[in-house]
């Protein structure tokens, strides 16, 4: 039967008024009628919208309640309550039918419409909870806010509440996940980048294509990702859903909506590094992260606290960035766009990029487009010193900064942003940062440059300000907390592992030395180091020099 032929059409009361119902192709709508049968207002919902229906008297809310009336339904949809529509709840409407026959007919025809429409909605799930993310509320979020929608669309999920770090990653890249739909997140940005890092990882692994390669071309993920905010600052899911609402992103899940992503890969040398979709980011965000490690007990406070001192300490570095520029013709960060789903930008980019991407075979062409940037252009070097040197897939805003790092970035279009403050007095680099929370472009100033870029290298100016020892060192004075470099960075990086290990004999001699030099006066009396750490998505990098290349998944 084809969807839209199907028209069935009957009155109902929801309480005591009378409406005239209305399933007609992809829409389902009731309006009311007053005593001379004229029409009052209609509410129209999409059926790709309609989470469930369910025979009789049903509530989910404040708990599970339900009245097997013969002439009554229930149907839960998507409804949107304020900011712009992007906070969504769950609406219910309780329909009643002159006839059982009547109320049957119209259940089964919504949920076929529910299946027709509705086929990419997954059926079962994979979901990681982090206990200790944010607030160390993700448990409670999940089993009150999420599992009820999930049981009510008839979504089955198994769920892993996660004991160590990178327990979700390995889990993703070695058990067997046949039957899954996709694997849900419940935490902050560093979880969604272990599912990312399995995701991605064990797609290569299937394909068997090595990921240390930085020339390789990178087999498109099936599985996808869905996230449940429950973390500190949950930057991922605030640029692609636009708000940090567990209801939200779960009614997304629930409703089978997807946003492809760029991803960064981050090598050194011939080494894969990480994934990264949010920040990379050297010298203040690099600090801030580093400092802010020695303060978890804090919670989400650390992050404003380091972030205070490190701006105190007025640190610049030196460095060399070169870049490969991204079309200007198509998009710039200056734009004054704002990417959302369905966005001419990224869709036009995905049909440059993988022009004949509706069949399986188009694989080779959609890398081969991919992976040609060599061919395609300059890349050009700026050196200098630095406040900061930021790298980022998307526009990376959170509820602190809506507009985020680069307003205008793009969530799909193979591209990313790259954001050079020079270094400038204490002052600008406070309205750099300022700005970030306010209207005012944060781009409008002389000592900042942003461009749209493809691929990009970092390294540092040969010309002998440092050598090698002074530079480990430097990434020793950072690290505090050694732990922080994650298993990962540790099996990804062979030799690195080797280089991590003993820095980390170096560092605890050091740390004792330190810590009875900043009980007085702080780290801002401390020697500056010469180089900074890379921040990647909130995780400590190993290496100073890295390349990055930006890939659309
Ligand atoms: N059971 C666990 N014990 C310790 N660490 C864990 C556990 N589960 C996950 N992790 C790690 O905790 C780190 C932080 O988690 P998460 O991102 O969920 O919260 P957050 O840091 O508070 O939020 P955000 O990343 O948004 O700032 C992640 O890198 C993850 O690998």
């Amino acid at each position: 039967m084809e969807i839209e032929s199907v028209r069935v059409e009957s009155s109902v009361w929801v309480g005591k008024k009378r409406f005239r119902a209305l399933l007609s192709g992809w829409y389902f709508s009731w309006t009311e009628l007053d005593k001379k049968n004229r029409e009052k207002k209609t509410i129209s919902v999409p059926i790709g919208e309609v989470v469930a229906v369910a025979e009789g008297r049903v509530e989910i809310q404040p708990q599970k309640k339900a009245e097997d009336t013969d002439r009554d339904f229930t149907l839960f949809y998507v409804k949107r309550r304020s900011s712009g529509g992007r906070i969504w709840t769950l609406g219910r409407t309780q329909f009643c039918c002159p006839s059982r026959d009547l109320r049957d007919q119209w259940v089964a025809q919504l949920k076929t419409a529910l299946k027709t429409h509705c086929s990419s909605r997954p059926h079962r799930l994979l979901v990681f909870i982090n206990p200790y993310g944010g607030k160390k509320r993700g448990k409670e979020i999940y089993l009150s806010l999420v599992a009820p929608l999930f049981e009510l669309a008839g979504i089955s999920s198994h769920v892993v509440v996660t004991e160590r770090a990178n327990q979700a990653r390995d889990h993703i890249l070695k058990k067997d996940l046949t039957g899954f739909d996709g694997v849900i997140c419940v935490g902050g940005d560093g979880m969604f980048s272990e599912l990312l890092h399995g995701v991605i990882g064990r797609t290569q692994q299937e394909a068997g294509i090595s990921e240390h390669d930085p020339t390789v071309m990178l087999q498109p993920c099936d599985l996808h990702i869905g996230i449940i905010p429950a973390g500190s600052t949950d930057c991922v899911c605030f640029a692609t859903v636009g708000v940090n609402d567990p209801v939200t992103s779960a009614l997304h899940i629930v409703i089978g909506d997807s946003q492809p992503l760029d991803v960064c890969s981050v090598h050194h040398q011939s080494t894969l590094v990480r994934y990264s979709v949010s920040l990379v980011g050297y010298g203040f965000y690099g600090d801030v992260l580093a400092e802010s490690e020695r303060h978890r007990w804090m919670g989400p406070l650390r992050y404003d606290y380091s972030g205070c001192l490190v701006y105190l300490c007025n640190r610049s570095y030196r460095g060399i960035v070169q870049y490969l520029p991204a079309d200007p013709q198509i998009s710039s960060p200056r734009d004054s766009t704002r990417c959302l789903s369905g966005c001419r930008v990224c869709s036009e980019s995905t049909e440059r990029l993988f022009p004949h991407s509706d069949s399986c075979s188009s694989l080779y062409s959609r890398q081969l487009s991919q992976y040609s940037i060599e061919s395609e252009g300059e890349w050009i070097s700026v050196e200098g010193r630095f406040r900061c040197v930021s790298l980022t897939c998307i526009s990376s805003s959170c509820p602190r900064s809506p507009k985020g790092l680069s307003p205008s970035a793009h969530l799909a279009d193979g591209t990313g942003d790259l954001i050079l403050v020079r270094d400038t007095n204490p002052l600008g680099f406070l309205t750099y940062l300022h700005r970030h929370t306010t209207t005012q472009d944060q781009f409008d100033l002389p000592f900042v440059e942003v461009h749209r870029v493809k691929a990009v290298r970092f390294s540092l100016p040969p010309d002998g300000d440092y050598d090698d020892e002074e530079r480990e060192q430097s990434i020793s004075e950072v690290l505090e907390d050694p732990e922080k470099l994650c298993e990962s960075d540790i099996e990804f990086s062979k030799d690195g592992s080797q280089q991590y290990l003993a820095e980390r004999q170096k560092e605890q001699e050091m740390k004792d030395e330190r810590k009875k030099r900043e009980f007085f006066c702080g780290p801002c009396c401390s020697k500056p180091p010469a180089v900074s750490v890379w921040n990647c998505d909130g995780e400590i990098l190993p290496y100073t020099e890295i390349s990055c290349r930006f890939k659309y998944f």
